[in-house]
Parts: structure tokens; sequence; C-alpha cells
């Protein structure tokens, strides 16, 4: 069964088609990377996976559940499957590494948390632990906006990884790092990803990251899936061809 299955879904914001009738399917452990102009749906996509965006027409199902079909418990319940990692981190400067990551069980935890000892011990430990994954267990408590930005988007995984995601979605996680960081954060996704069997949908700019990282190359335009392959057939011009403005065909879809 597939981790992640959408079966012709459109979705339009006012006059904008986001999402033109894509259908595609992410087997379970398969990292797939997203490759598209800017404006061409990724984020879009992306935010269905975990509800964040329902689908206009057409189904999302995730780990077998039908997303657009899920609410209130249903639907916390499978976003606490589904980890997130976006370009801008989103951490919280004025905490600590460790706090940061500490908010990554919010979703599993009833009520606020004042403070890192407002969590149960058991979370700060495994908050712990996946900063030691991500090489940070030093910095764990050490104010967040005093780290790199390669350094942010580690914490961000590993406020990601723990929920226990089975799916991790990134959108351009490494849109905002120089080449070296970039590098690391990727090596770092893959690494986890094949570690612990997780499905990974990322959408990346940089058609050589998506080549070396991804088992698998989505291209869209517009709105549509132009493109379906294995990395490992696509060449780099194929790739960039994504890019391209024109509608001129690309590789076979499937
Ligand atoms: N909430 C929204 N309201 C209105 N239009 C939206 C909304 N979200 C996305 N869009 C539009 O849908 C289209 C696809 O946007 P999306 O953000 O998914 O593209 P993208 O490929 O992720 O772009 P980028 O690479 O710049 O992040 C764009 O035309 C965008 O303006």
């Amino acid at each position: 069964m597939s981790a992640i299955s959408f079966d012709r879904v459109t979705t339009e914001f006012g006059a904008v088609r986001a999402l033109d009738e894509v259908s595609l399917e992410v087997p379970r452990g398969e990292v797939a990377v997203l490759l598209g102009l800017s404006g061409s749906g990724k984020s879009t996509l992306l935010r269905h996976v975990d509800g964040l965006q329902r689908p206009g027409s057409g189904s999302v199902r995730v780990l077998g559940s039908d997303v657009g079909a899920l609410k209130g418990a249903e639907l916390r319940a499978l976003r606490r499957k589904v980890g997130f990692v976006f370009q801008q981190f989103h951490l919280i400067g004025s905490l600590t590494v460790l706090e940061n990551v500490c908010t990554g069980a919010l979703g599993a935890l009833r009520g606020p948390r004042l403070s890192l000892l407002g969590y149960p011990k058991r979370v700060r430990h495994a908050a712990l632990d996946q900063l030691a994954r991500v090489g940070l267990a030093d910095q764990a408590l050490q104010r967040a906006d005093t780290l790199s930005g390669g350094q942010q988007q580690r914490v961000a995984v590993a406020r990601a990884l723990l929920q226990k995601p089975e799916v991790l979605l990134a959108d351009e996680p490494v849109a905002s790092l120089d080449p070296d960081s970039a590098a690391q954060v990727m090596d770092l996704i893959a690494e986890i990803g094949r570690e612990d069997g997780l499905t990974v949908l990322c959408s990346l700019h940089q058609v050589d990251f998506a080549l070396n990282w991804g088992h698998r190359i989505i291209g869209l335009r517009t709105g549509q899936v132009v493109l379906d392959t294995p990395a490992e057939r696509l060449t780099r011009d194929a790739a960039m061809a994504i890019y391209s403005r024109t509608s001129t065909p690309l590789a076979a879809v499937g």
C-alpha cells in the first residue's frame, strides 16, 4: 500500500488552479522530490498531505486514511504521524534548542507548556535523543536564535522526529542555506529517513540535490504532474526541462 496517494486532485484558489488533476503514489519508505517553478503547486500539494489544505475535488489518502474526510481527533491523530519541515525553520528564537524540540510533542499532550520543566521527563529525554541524532546535543540549552541556519534546520528536523512520524514532509528545507549546510541537512533527512523507514516528500529548487537524494522525481508545472520517474532514470537536462516555461512534453509520466 502507498503511504501517500493522490487521485485526480484539483484545488483552486479563486481563478488560480493550484493543483490540476494530480494523481500520484508514493510508496512507503520512498524519498520523493517535487520539482517545479515557483507557483507550480509544490507547497499546495504538500499541504494536502497533512490536511492543511483540502482538495477541491479528487481524494488524498495518507497512511490508509482519506485525509479530506478526517476531522477533529482523527485529523490530529493523522497529523501526529506526519512531520513537517519548512524553509524558514519556524523555531522560537528566544527559547532553548531543547524546548523547541519539545514543542514537537505538543500535538500529543493536553494544554500549553510554560517552560521546559512543564514537559514530562520522557518527552525531554526523547527530545535530547533526537538532538543527539542531528548532532546538536551540546547545544541543547542554547537559545535557538544563536544557531546558524543549518543548525536551526537540524533542530527543526529533530522537532519533527519527536512526534515519531511515518511521513516526513519538507517544503524547500534547504532553500535558505549555504551549499555545505544544505548538503548536510539533505544528508541528515535521507539518513534518518532510511533508518526510521520514513516516507519523505520534499520540495526542492536544486535539481542536483533532487537527483542526488531523491529516489523519485515528480515535476510540477502550473499544478499538473508533468514528470514522474525514478531519479536514476533521469538526466540533469531532462530534470532541468521542468523549469522551462514552455509546455514541451517531458519524459513519460509513470
Ligand atoms: N492560500 C492561497 N490563496 C490564494 N492563492 C494561493 C494560496 N496558496 C497558493 N496559492 C496559489 O497557488 C499557486 C501554487 O502555489 P504554491 O505555493 O503551491 O506554489 P509553489 O510551487 O510551492 O511555489 P514556491 O516554489 O514559490 O513556494 C500559486 O499561483 C499561488 O499564488
